[in-house]
């Protein structure tokens, strides 16, 4: 599935026009993504993470450059403010809607509907009115009828910024399935816990590039021990599991692997433990 790009930008820039000034919000970025990967961008607030992806989903203009990307209904977009993304009146049609201008036939578009809403846990709801969900319930709406369609490039801003902590969870699992399926995923976020889910680390700084590579090596640096990680120089707080792990390193433990998840964690720890 990696032998086709899903989004390239060569010397992209967005700038903003207003009556006193030019604002520049990204700056002559170059940035490749192939088929398949799941890509994390983070950045303080006013980086250009929205902006960036917005480019990626056909919704923002760029100002310079070029930039190559699937179009609609390829790519689909979740954004932070929910309530822009509603159409339908009930939670099920809401899903439907999308996949019928997509020109799904209606029992399919039911059976993908309520497949997708079962996997963020709302198929309970689905004959409930789109008004009286929480703003969380409308993100994950908004999440179900992305996952409904056969979009290739899932293009996520901060999906799971208004979720309780099992349904974040569940969202970054679906996210990781869906990626060994070969579907692209982009999700911004501001929470350094989600980015083990992912391969690839994207951070943006006032429109700039200012890392591009692995969590591991964003949260730990090419050398564990002496310089200051990517993570550190952005200002960025790190997961626990980090933390704990240069405890151990700079008590002089020899560690088998640099986990940035659970699963990884776990595998170091037994590894310490020969008679476990
Ligand atoms: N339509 C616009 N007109 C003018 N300025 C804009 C416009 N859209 C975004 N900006 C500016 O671009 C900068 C980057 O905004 P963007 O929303 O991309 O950042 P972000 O990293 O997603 O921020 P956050 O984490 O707060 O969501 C901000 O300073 C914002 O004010």
């Amino acid at each position: 599935m990696r032998n086709k790009t899903a989004f390239e930008a060569d010397g992209m820039t967005v700038a903003f026009q207003s009556a006193a000034e030019v604002s520049y919000v990204l700056r002559e970025l170059n940035l490749r993504i192939e088929q398949g990967e799941f890509v994390f961008v983070v950045g303080r607030n006013g980086s250009g993470k929205s902006t960036l992806l917005k480019v990626m989903a056909g919704l923002c203009p760029i100002s310079r450059g070029r930039v190559q990307t699937y179009s609609w209904p390829e790519v689909q977009a979740v954004f932070q403010n929910p309530d822009a993304q509603m159409i339908g009146e009930s939670v099920i049609e809401e899903v439907c809607f999308g996949l019928e201008n997509q020109g799904m036939a209606a029992e399919e578009r039911v059976r993908r509907a309520e497949e997708a809403l079962e996997k963020v846990r709302m198929k309970h709801l689905m004959h409930q009115s789109v008004e009286k969900l929480s703003g969380g319930q409308k993100q994950l709406l908004c999440i179900a009828g992305a996952l409904a369609s056969d979009a290739q490039l899932l293009v996520l801003d901060e999906p799971t910024s208004m979720l309780d902590p099992i349904s974040r969870e569940q969202i970054l699992t679906v996210a990781q399935t869906l990626h060994k399926e070969g579907r692209t995923i982009v999700w911004a976020t501001q929470l350094m816990e989600e980015l083990g889910y992912g391969e690839r680390v994207v951070v943006l700084d006032e429109g700039n590039m200012a890392y591009d590579g692995t969590p591991e090596r964003f949260f730990y640096g090419d050398d564990s021990v002496s310089e200051l990680s990517p993570c550190e120089q952005g200002g960025f707080r790190k997961p626990y599991i980090v933390e704990t792990v240069e405890h151990l390193l700079h008590s002089g433990l020899s560690l088998s692997e640099r986990p940035v998840t659970i699963p990884q964690f776990k595998r170091v720890i037994e590894d310490l433990c020969p008679f476990r």
